[in-house]
């Protein structure tokens, strides 16, 4: 897998070539490139923004120098094999169902935006000619979409098979299929009394039965308490 990240700050993205996702790019599994959209500019001041048609506050980014730099990185014909994220706080909802489907892409182009965001004649160039992802990770606005693709970054490569080292461990967090939607469950580890804290008797018992229902009931009651929009009726009764 190559992931590509055009920024302002690409400086952001050295963060990648540490701990698994570092082992990753070592084994081969992904291949990172970081590049700044600066590069793509002509002028004295490397500008990379203007004010915004029809007024309003801020800046919004130019499309030239983005345009210029799809050229010289990703080419100039349509090729829908290439995914193109736009974090954006006006995106799809990211959740774990995109990751996954992410997870088995060739490559992926980062765009992060900045000031106020990118001109949208950017978007819909991208759009006429790779499969293009405009993706939110919560309501709330950030500085720039830097820390949100790092954010997809790391929910898609530990998707890649390979470079998880128990890729059982996948199968049973919060979101996942084998989770049924559903929150994960409580976890402990030893001592099993801890300044007054007990760990939970049923998982001492041995009995895999008795685990695996409380498990259950535990994930059910953290989903119904804390993301009641996750338990649609259907899986309430399933529940
Ligand atoms: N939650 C998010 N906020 C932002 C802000 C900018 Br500017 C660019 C991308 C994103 S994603």
């Amino acid at each position: 897998m190559r992931l590509d990240y055009l920024s302002i700050f690409p400086g952001y993205f050295d963060v990648l070539g540490i701990s698994l996702l570092g082992k990753a790019a070592v084994n081969g599994l992904v291949d990172v490139y970081a590049h700044d959209l600066r590069d793509w500019t002509h002028d004295r001041h490397r500008t990379v923004d203007d004010t915004p048609c029809g007024g309003g506050a801020g800046m919004v980014m130019k499309p030239d120098p983005w345009g210029e730099a799809f050229d010289e990185i990703i080419g100039t014909e349509p090729d829908p094999s290439v995914h193109v994220v736009f974090p954006s706080p006006s995106g799809e909802p990211f959740t774990q169902s995109v990751a996954h489907d992410l997870s088995s892409v060739e490559r992926i182009v980062f765009c992060c935006g900045r000031y106020e965001g990118i001109d949208h004649r950017v978007i819909d160039y991208a759009r006429s000619m790779w499969t293009v992802h405009e993706v939110s990770l919560g309501d709330y606005v950030l500085n720039g979409g830097e820390v949100a693709a790092l954010a997809i970054t790391e929910a898609v490569v530990r998707l890649v098979p390979g470079f998880m080292g128990n890729p059982q461990s996948l199968a049973e967090e919060s979101f996942s299929a084998g989770q049924d939607g559903l929150l994960e469950y409580p976890l402990f580890t030893r001592p099993v009394s801890w300044r007054g804290l007990d760990v939970p008797e049923v998982l001492m018992s041995g009995h895999h039965g008795r685990i695996a229902k409380w498990r259950r009931d535990e994930s059910i009651r953290l989903t119904r308490e804390r993301r009641p929009d996750l338990t649609d009726s259907d899986v309430s009764a399933r529940h």
